[in-house]
């Protein structure tokens, strides 16, 4: 065409799997319906419920238990390829263990399955995001070593009844949250709060729960169902606040102590845990008389029963922190983060969402996928979760959540320049849910939902039409200004 203003835009691969991702105690709601059993944040929700920001629970949330053709309806219109849901532990296997399995609970992800695969939508299954049975709590949750037995049973009976149709398989969702926020501090259920000794017992027991898990599925069922298995860690980038030798290295240390601690022993070619960190415990729990580190250690049969074992690499990225030696605050004493002895910042030129942790920080996810990429020799990655948070007070029109997202497609879209073997982005969350301890306060939906209407009505923001154009032209398109008025009555 004569003098085409056609913009070179950088484009997507047409295989590039772009999809959305929930959780099935932040969505599903019908929290003790056709046989359910209690889970964790239940029982914390009902027994303690000033933890919660505006008091409120999961008991109903998105409701879509019952609403779950209007959430495949969701993403048909957004034109996704995938979509990445967990499964609720305790709605499958009400008392946690595998000697009751629960019909009604194998029939509600069998519908949900089947309706997705209706539209072609392919289902990423979570295994386990956050929602652990409480009676397996009461038996010591993720500090008893035989969590890896009853989570290893939980996922034969997954496995057994969705693996024909379902091709990826994440066994745990942000093993971070799980053993630091829940159980070596207070910022998520069951809020153990046994700081720098609960995380560590959890560490442990988790990552050989995920190995016997994996080894399953490769052992028994990747023959006849052709999938894979993997697992999703939390990795935000933590960079040194200077180039000094004590920042670099207070910057290590704090990626083990965040993430390294769950990557190391699965996609490190020696495994185990990170050495500086694991050295650092051993160090630390001698001072405080401690007769044992207080980060168990693998055997040399776990060690080898761990490495190597995932098919790919999920990240759960949403921003980064800047790591300072001299940041030291005081923290609980024994702790993880006393441990680590650095803190972290964010500048003040990072814009900010509504959530406290969650700004704009320039170029995250490339800068986060070249470390890994390096530390664990190309490994296959998946961004299994990236958002932004809006005040639940907000409108539709979401110009904020708009820039975050096309920040992270152009970080996309660096890190398959630079030759990273990244295949797919599931965008957090399909719609507003359940936001763990800031309630329904903090909003990550693409479509908003209204928590005061019993039909739990579903509505799509701006964002969603732009990610929605950008799933379908494979660029961004930065003219791309869609009228509401129309879109939502086109
Ligand atoms: O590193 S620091 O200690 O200085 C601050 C970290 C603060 N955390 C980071 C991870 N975030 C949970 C992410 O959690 C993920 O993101 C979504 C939005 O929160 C949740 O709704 C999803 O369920 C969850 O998978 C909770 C807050």
């Amino acid at each position: 065409c004569h003098g085409s203003t056609l913009k070179h835009q950088r484009r997507f691969p047409d295989d590039f799997l772009f999809g959305t991702a929930t959780a099935s105690y932040q969505i599903e709601g019908a929290w003790d319906e056709d046989g359910k059993g209690e889970n964790i944040w239940d029982y914390m929700t009902h027994t303690n419920p000033t933890v919660i920001r505006d008091q409120s629970n999961g008991d109903i949330a998105a409701d879509s238990y019952h609403n779950y053709k209007r959430d495949v309806e969701m993403m048909w219109e957004l034109g996704l390829d995938a979509y990445r849901f967990s499964m609720s532990w305790s709605r499958i296997l009400p008392t946690g263990m595998a000697n009751e399995v629960n019909p009604a609970g194998i029939e509600f992800y069998n519908n949900y399955i089947n309706e997705m695969l209706k539209y072609n939508i392919e289902p990423m299954v979570t295994l386990y995001h956050w929602d652990l049975p409480q009676k397996l709590q009461e038996l010591g949750g993720f500090t008893n070593p035989l969590i890896s037995d009853w989570f290893e049973d939980y996922a034969r009976v997954v496995f057994e009844n969705f693996g024909d149709r379902v091709k990826y398989f994440i066994t745990f969702n942000e093993p971070r949250e799980i053993c630091y926020e829940g159980y070596g501090s207070n910022t998520k259920a069951p809020i153990l709060n046994a700081t720098g000794v609960g995380t560590y017992l959890c560490a442990k027991h988790l990552v050989l729960a995920h190995a016997k898990a994996y080894h399953l599925y490769d052992k028994e069922f990747r023959a006849s169902q052709g999938g894979e298995c993997g697992i999703t860690i939390s990795v935000n980038w933590f960079g040194p606040a200077t180039e000094t030798a004590e920042d670099e290295f207070a910057a290590e240390l704090m990626r083990q102590a965040q993430w390294g601690i769950y990557a190391h022993p699965i996609f490190s070619a020696e495994g185990g845990f990170p050495s500086e960190l694991s050295e650092r415990i051993a160090e630390k729990s001698a001072q405080q008389g401690f007769p044992w580190s207080r980060l168990p250690e693998f055997t040399d049969e776990e060690k080898a029963l761990a490495k190597g074992a995932s098919d790919f690499f999920g990240v759960n990225h949403y921003t980064a922190y800047l790591v300072s030696a001299s940041e030291h605050k005081s923290y609980p004493v024994p702790s993880m983060l006393d441990d680590v002895g650095a803190g972290s910042y964010v500048p003040d030129d990072w814009p900010k969402s509504a959530s406290s942790w969650l700004t704009l920080a320039p170029d995250s996810i490339h800068k986060a996928l070249t470390h890994l990429n390096t530390i664990y020799n190309k490994p296959v990655f998946y961004i299994t979760e990236n958002g932004w948070s809006t005040d639940e007070s907000r409108d539709l029109i979401d110009d904020d959540r708009i820039t975050y997202y096309r920040a992270s497609m152009e970080s996309l879209l660096n890190c398959l320049d630079s030759g990273i073997n990244l295949k797919g982005y599931m965008a957090w969350s399909l719609m507003d849910n359940f936001e763990w301890m800031e309630g329904y306060i903090e909003r990550f939906g693409l479509y908003h939902v209204d928590f005061s209407d019993p039909a739990r009505t579903r509505t799509p923001r701006k964002s969603a039409f732009v990610y929605k154009h950008i799933v379908k032209h494979r660029y961004v398109d930065y003219e791309y200004q869609p009228d509401l008025a129309v879109a939502c009555h086109g």
